[in-house]
């Protein structure tokens, strides 16, 4: 497979180079303070702003997406700086990231394989805070066009040839450390699942791909989560401009 020629230059030495193109994975992205800032920053949010689902809990920030056009809603200063910092860097493109996801999983919680879709530009940055996890990759089934599903919702596959099971379909891991960027691009967006396992524990093999970027850890290492959270930082191309058509037609 080819080298995309949009390789994000600050990026370039944090390439996965044993990953489909392209992924790149920033040890240290932000610092101890910043981590306790964003996680205070997190739980400080109004309990209804938590939607629970089966196993994760979340917060939206900055509209929820629609095949129609996103209702822009204001995003707090704490989201914002990370949502400039990473559009500056030019993650997606030249647009700003307009939308974060923050995701809780407790230890023991995950989500199921899924693909972003089609609602955001094809570029996810993530955050992790708190803990490590497993972020594992799947091909769709059939090995066709890909899964409709979105972040919010489970994943579901489309009829494919004879029955695949998720383990014949995994490819490779990528270990997240707590305070890791990680930025998923091109074919490992469009194409792959990803999903994190329901597990407590997590024992590194030779299909975590990062392992020498992930400056720690070892095969045959086991590391026990804490509670996670992850912030999904994105863009979504398509906002309405106006709240014109709210009313009756
Ligand atoms: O928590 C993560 O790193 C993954 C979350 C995810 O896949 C999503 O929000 O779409
Ligand atoms: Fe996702």
């Amino acid at each position: 497979m080819e080298r995309p020629d949009n390789i994000l230059k600050e990026f370039e030495a944090f390439v996965v180079a044993d990953a489909p193109p392209t992924v790149y994975y920033v040890p240290d992205f932000i610092s101890e303070d910043e981590e306790a800032y964003l996680l205070a920053q997190v739980y400080k949010s109004p309990i209804p702003k938590w939607t629970q689902l089966s196993g994760r809990r979340l917060q939206n920030w900055g509209g929820l997406p629609h095949p129609r056009g996103m209702l822009a809603e204001k995003m707090p200063g704490w989201l914002q700086t990370y949502c400039d910092r990473l559009s500056a860097l030019g993650a997606f493109s030249g647009n700003a990231a307009n939308h974060v996801l923050v995701n809780e999983y407790k230890p023991g919680e995950g989500i199921m394989p899924h693909v972003d879709g089609p609602l955001y530009h094809p570029t996810v940055t993530t955050v992790s805070l708190g803990s490590h996890t497993l972020l594992d990759f799947y091909r769709p089934l059939g090995g066709g066009g890909g899964a409709q599903a979105g972040p919010g919702g489970g994943g579901s596959d489309g009829d494919g040839g004879e029955p695949q099971t998720e383990e014949s379909r995994y490819q490779f891991s990528l270990l997240l450390r707590p305070r890791s960027l990680l930025v998923l691009q091109d074919h490992m967006y469009r194409s792959l699942l990803h999903g994190v396992q329901p597990r407590r524990q997590d024992t590194l093999t030779d299909r975590v791909v990062n392992l020498p970027c992930a400056g720690a850890g070892a095969v045959g290492d086991t590391l026990t989560r804490g509670t996670r959270v992850s912030l999904t930082i994105r863009h979504v191309p398509k906002v309405m401009k106006t709240k014109l058509f709210l009313g009756k037609k």
